[in-house]
């Protein structure tokens, strides 16, 4: 597999304070794999180094490359890399339609401004991503006026329509009721079998997908494990991780804690 990213010996400040510490980190193409840690560890600082809205502090040894390139032209970066958090891109994408917004991806912009030059290619794409997250009938419907489960399969759209190697997914379960969470978990499924590249962070357990095999733990601002899922999905590193107890159970190749 090619390489989606390679991380060495990077240190990310935050205002005056260095948040990451000395990471070292790589990831392939189309690798499906979960990152875990307590609030405030770093998980969501590493994903915008990975979009190069936070850049690592110059210094000997540190290396930075994405797609193979350690020079980006952030409009091209973010068309190959999908990013979807539990917030909405701007307050104007709720009052953008479904298939505006999805469209929007192309211009990495909350709505569809004016100025924008649409293609008949770009609209039938829009058109195949979503049938593809089978999201049809909210075409025409307002951001604004989604439920926070159909907001998020939009936005997971947004995140597709410019065709993106990578799906970054910064704790999209947030807000979902359960049956909206499963929503979630099947449309991500679907897409990691298509072969669709996944890095996702969460505190639910049960969002890790089956097809997720590796497994990222952070703390204080350090990676602290990294490997298969089976040797680290384990309660006892659960409960080291966030320093209380935690129970775990797997079924059908999903995990859930207590
Ligand atoms: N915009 C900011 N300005 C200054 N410090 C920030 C900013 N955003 C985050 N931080 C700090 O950087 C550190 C890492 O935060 P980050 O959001 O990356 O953690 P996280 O693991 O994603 O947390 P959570 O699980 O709560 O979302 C924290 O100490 C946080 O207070």
């Amino acid at each position: 597999m090619l390489p989606f990213l390679h991380l060495e010996h990077v240190n990310v400040a935050r205002g005056d304070t260095v948040v990451l510490h000395d990471i070292n980190l790589s990831i392939q193409r189309g690798e499906h794999l979960a990152i875990l840690g307590p609030n405030g560890c770093g998980k969501s600082t590493l994903i915008k180094t990975m979009t190069c809205e936070c850049y690592p502090l110059v210094q000997p040894g540190t290396r930075v490359s994405i797609f193979g390139r350690e020079r980006w032209d952030l409009t091209e970066l973010k068309k190959k890399l999908g990013v979807v958090s539990a917030e909405l891109p701007g307050k104007q994408t709720r009052r953008t339609t479904g298939f505006d917004a999805i469209l929007s991806g192309f211009f990495s912009s909350s709505t569809l401004w004016p100025n924008l030059t649409i293609t008949p290619e770009m609209k039938d794409r829009a058109n195949e991503v979503l049938e593809q997250i089978d999201a049809l009938s909210l075409r025409n419907k307002e951001v604004g006026e989604m439920s926070a489960g159909q907001q998020r399969r939009i936005m997971i759209g947004r995140a597709l329509v410019g065709s993106a190697d990578m799906l970054l997914l910064d704790e999209p379960s947030n807000a979902l009721d359960l049956s909206a969470q499963r929503d979630l978990r099947l449309l991500l499924q679907r897409l990691a079998c298509q072969g669709t590249g996944i890095l996702l962070i969460t505190h639910l357990i049960a969002d890790i997908l089956p097809e997720m095999n590796r497994v990222l733990m952070m703390r204080e601002g350090r990676i602290v494990a990294d490997g298969p899922k089976e040797q680290l999905l384990t309660a006892s590193r659960l409960s080291s991780l966030f320093e209380t107890e935690v129970q775990l159970h797997q079924r059908d190749g999903f995990y859930h804690a207590w």
